[in-house]
């Protein structure tokens, strides 16, 4: 598509002889789709048009990038996609399809259209730029300025900046400027041609354009020695990655990135080794690029981040301030000492003011997931600093749905997608209903061509690798997942809580949203172990709303179900299957590793009470880190338990409070004793251990108890991972997962005679002999499972992962044959069992 040029801008292309037709009605009816014409509505931001005399006349798309607004957005997803689609410019520019509105033209004079003629239309004086293609229009790349991701790189910054003066003497240098410029700085600060050296990508004519105004020699960026030396190859290219994108190398002119590197890929040590470079050098004359960075992360990181630079660059190099209760941001203000201030979220809030008045050129947030809500105040302060150069970094890039992606893109590369409604319009609607199975034909394929689209442009700026790709540094990781048998007490109580009327009401959807929530919350506290339950209705009944309250449906005469003398505080192991594992596992451990650590996580502090508790009564050394934790705390917690002088044996570690970014080397055994909802949780948390620098064999045992609920979380886990990797590699189909009565029903439903109901919906045929998976690849997988609607659809949508389980090692707790001494020891209570190895190099 060509755009032409603005009527105000026609005196200064005589090229452009625009012909008038005039209209067949020269007023359209009232309920014409053409009253969507209105001076609100702007295909393309007027910032183009200052421009376009400048393109060149066979540019292939010329149009801004900045999407649609919200008016012209609508209609944008109907119409017959397979005609070709007009775009229109005049004073005000939309997207019509002309076939479908009331134009007041008689279709033969449409059809005979050319580029470049004029029309009016609603009162409007409309110009035809070009023609869209069917392609473009699918794709929604015509909505986009440079014509989308295929022209991003190419059509350059020079359409984004408004062109203020093409004539501005860019080459003409002062006397002293010149002197400065041939005498200093243009000699790369490292050789580029030494061997191994890592040399950043030089700017393209386009970028020195527009940045480098004072014509300064363009001088190699070359990565400190000392650095190159440590760095894993995915780390160079990471590095590379980052520098292009904050020099506005990749996207037009913008500045963002996100690295969403799998969790313990080292992103700390590639935004250290880049901000370490453009604090010293950069391509113009060898200025450096930065001068302050900010790195906002959580609480728990703060120090981390502070040992990581000294880690990699000693405490010479580089100086950083860390804010905490002392040391307050004035103090950095103050000083012309630090380059780098590294702050919680929590802090950035409460500093805001300081931290505005300091000109950051560089701003990093480190699990940045979190900023995915752009109403929550730390998105929105975050959004205010002017920094324009700004990375995200996350294990976990978007764990739920478009729209956390959407404000992710939009902080790192603000306008990049247009406005939020525009954004729905293009991509996220079709997107969505294509995967839905009612979907067409015809949505299906706008669906997916919008989502590659999306995908291809965004994967301009992030960037994700696996940990395949450090696997190779690492030692082994045995995964299990074991299913635990649930203790007599916990059978008795859960039957009691599924025949409440609290449940039966959900079941029936007679109650309100929540109440769902509150039936599945009481269950899984059964499951980690009874006398949470019991804490839990002693407390609700000595509340004053206990009448009133909706749980006395649910707790109903489930008191008779304890014994008449059950104390909480003397709870006992044999009341929890999982308990009763675990503490097996930890003196199998003690045993067989006297030297090797445990982390022992859980979601709920209630729970890290009891597994605190099981440390005293077998006298197990252990340290706690969970929200309750002062933040000044942690880094020396971690740093204790890492240090193998450290005596402690378990560490215990809320996953909500603790589970991001931390290093926990120090163990090589990590216990999940319970499960959350959201998949991304529990794979940090797992994530802790192992990772570079981790000397031990890992072994990572997940305990679900048998047949309820917390295996059918586990299962939507799976799926819901699907989503997860989704949202980065859009193109591949998702879930949206809901509850439905037909899913409450299958989580409110005990499975008392299954070894392993993830195992039977695997569709696998296997009689509980010790299965390596291999010939499970031959087995046909048609079976429907109770992940989703797309299960019915086609086995080819069936989510991978689950499909990946399959590949797992597994067997049953009585198998004859357990090898792995640990599993071997707790078998006696566990029902079945999943393994995986990863880099067996070594027998376990
Ligand atoms: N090239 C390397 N050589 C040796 N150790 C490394 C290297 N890169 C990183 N590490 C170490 O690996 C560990 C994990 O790195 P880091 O904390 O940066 O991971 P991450 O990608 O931020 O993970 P998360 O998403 O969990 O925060 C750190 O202890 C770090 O010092
Ligand atoms: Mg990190």
């Amino acid at each position: 598509m060509r755009r032409s040029a603005a009527p105000s801008q026609l005196q200064e292309n005589p090229f452009k002889k625009p012909k008038f037709i005039s209209p067949a009605r020269s007023h359209p009816s009232p309920n014409e789709e053409v009253a969507k014409l209105n001076s609100d509505m702007k295909l393309f931001e007027v910032t183009a048009n200052k421009n376009n005399f400048l393109q060149p006349q066979n540019y292939p798309r010329i149009c801004n990038f900045n999407l649609p607004t919200e008016e012209c957005a609508k209609g944008i997803n109907h119409g017959d996609n397979y005609r070709e689609k007009y775009c229109l410019e005049a004073s005000t520019k939309t997207t019509l399809d002309l076939h479908h509105t009331g134009t007041g033209y008689k279709l033969k004079e449409l059809e005979k259209i050319e580029e470049g003629q004029t029309m009016m239309i609603g009162g409007k004086e409309i110009e035809v730029m070009g023609v869209i293609s069917p392609d473009d229009f699918n794709s929604g790349r015509c909505f986009q300025f440079g014509g989308g991701c295929s022209a991003v790189l190419s059509s350059s910054q020079a359409a984004k900046k408004s062109f203020s003066n093409p004539f501005k003497s860019v080459c003409k240098l002062s006397s002293k400027e010149n002197e400065q410029n041939s005498s200093q700085n243009c000699k790369p600060r490292h050789d580029p041609y030494a061997p191994n050296s890592l040399v950043m990508l030089r700017p393209d004519k386009n970028h020195q354009w527009l940045f480098n105004k004072n014509c300064f020699p363009v001088v190699d960026v070359v990565i400190d020695p000392h650095l190159v030396h440590y760095l894993r190859p995915h780390q160079k290219e990471g590095i590379i990655f980052l520098y292009e994108c904050v020099m506005g190398m990749r996207v037009n002119g913008r500045c963002g990135a996100i690295l969403a590197d799998e969790m313990g890929l080292g992103k700390t040590l590639q935004c250290i080794s880049l901000i370490w470079t453009l604090q010293c050098q950069g391509p113009y004359g060898g200025k450096p690029v930065v001068k302050k960075t900010l790195i906002v992360t959580p609480g728990s990181l703060v120090n981390n981040w502070k040992k990581e630079f000294q880690k990699w660059l000693g405490i010479e190099r580089i100086k950083i301030f860390t804010v905490d209760q002392d040391h307050k941001v004035e103090e950095f203000t103050k000083s012309p000492f630090y380059s780098v201030l590294i702050i919680s979220y929590e802090m950035l809030l409460r500093s805001l003011d300081q931290i505005k008045n300091v000109k950051f050129d560089l701003l990093i947030c480190d699990e940045g997931h979190r900023l995915k809500n752009s109403t929550i105040k730390t998105t929105t302060a975050l959004i205010s600093l002017s920094c324009e150069k700004r990375i995200i970094l996350t294990g976990t890039p978007v764990q739920n749905d478009l729209q956390e992606f959407f404000t992710l893109i939009d902080f790192v590369n603000p306008g990049i997608l247009g406005s939020l409604s525009a954004y729905r319009k293009i991509y996220e609607e079709p997107i969505i209903i294509s995967r839905q199975p009612s979907a067409s034909e015809e949505e299906r394929e706008l669906g997916e061509q919008r989502a590659a689209e999306l995908t291809c442009l965004t994967g301009l700026f992030i960037l994700r690798r696996t940990q395949e790709v450090i696997n190779k540094y690492l030692p082994p990781k045995i995964e299990n997942v074991v299913f635990c048998r649930p203790g007599a007490l916990q059978i008795a109580l859960y039957r009691k809580l599924l025949n409440s009327q609290a449940v039966r009401f959900c079941l029936q959807g007679l109650l309100e949203n929540t109440s769902h929530l509150i039936c599945i919350g009481a269950l899984k506290k059964l499951c980690n172990h009874p006398c949470l339950l019991f804490g839990s209705i002693k407390e609700k009944e000595s509340s004053s709303t206990w009448d009133e309250s909706e749980e006395r449906n649910l707790y109903e005469g489930l008191m008779n179900v304890f014994p008449a003398d059950y104390n909480p505080i003397m709870f006992t192991e044999e009341e929890s299957g999982k308990l009763q594992v675990l503490s097996k596992l930890l003196a199998v451990i003690r045993e067989l590793r006297p030297a090797e650590k445990v982390v022992l996580v859980s979601n709920y502090t209630r729970t890290l009470d009891i597994l605190q508790e099981v440390c005293k009564r077998h006298g197990y050394a252990y340290t706690r880190l969970d929200g309750q934790t002062p933040i000044s705390q942690r880094q020396q917690i971690v740093d204790d338990f890492n240090s193998k002088y450290s005596s402690d044996f378990i560490f215990l570690l809320s996953s909500k409070a603790g589970g991001v970014g931390l290093n926990l080397i120090g163990g090589s055994h990590l216990i999940l004793y319970d499960i959350d909802w959201n998949p991304a949780t529990d794979i940090q948390a797992m994530s802790r251990v192992w990772r570079d620098g981790q000397k031990h064999p890992v072994h990572i045992y997940r305990l679900l108890t048998t047949g309820t609920i917390e295996e059918k979380i586990y299962q939507r886990q799976i799926s819901k991972q699907g989503l997860s990797g989704a949202v980065v590699d859009l193109s591949k189909t998702s879930d949206h997962i809901q509850f439905s009565v037909e899913e409450l029903k299958n989580l409110f439903t005990l499975h008392e005679s299954s070894h392993c109901i993830t195992h039977d919906l695997l569709d696998c045929e296997c009689t509980g002999e010790n299965h390596t998976g291999d010939s499970l690849e031959k087995l046909p997988v048609s079976r429907n499972c109770q992940l989703g609607p797309h299960q019915q659809k086609s086995a080819s949508l069936k989510p991978l992962s689950m499909s990946q389980l399959k590949q797992w090692k597994h067997f049953p707790g009585d198998h004859l044959n357990v090898t792995d001494p640990f599993l071997e020891r707790i078998r006696e209570n566990v029902s079945f069992f999943f393994q995986n190895i990863t880099n067996q190099t070594i027998a376990i």
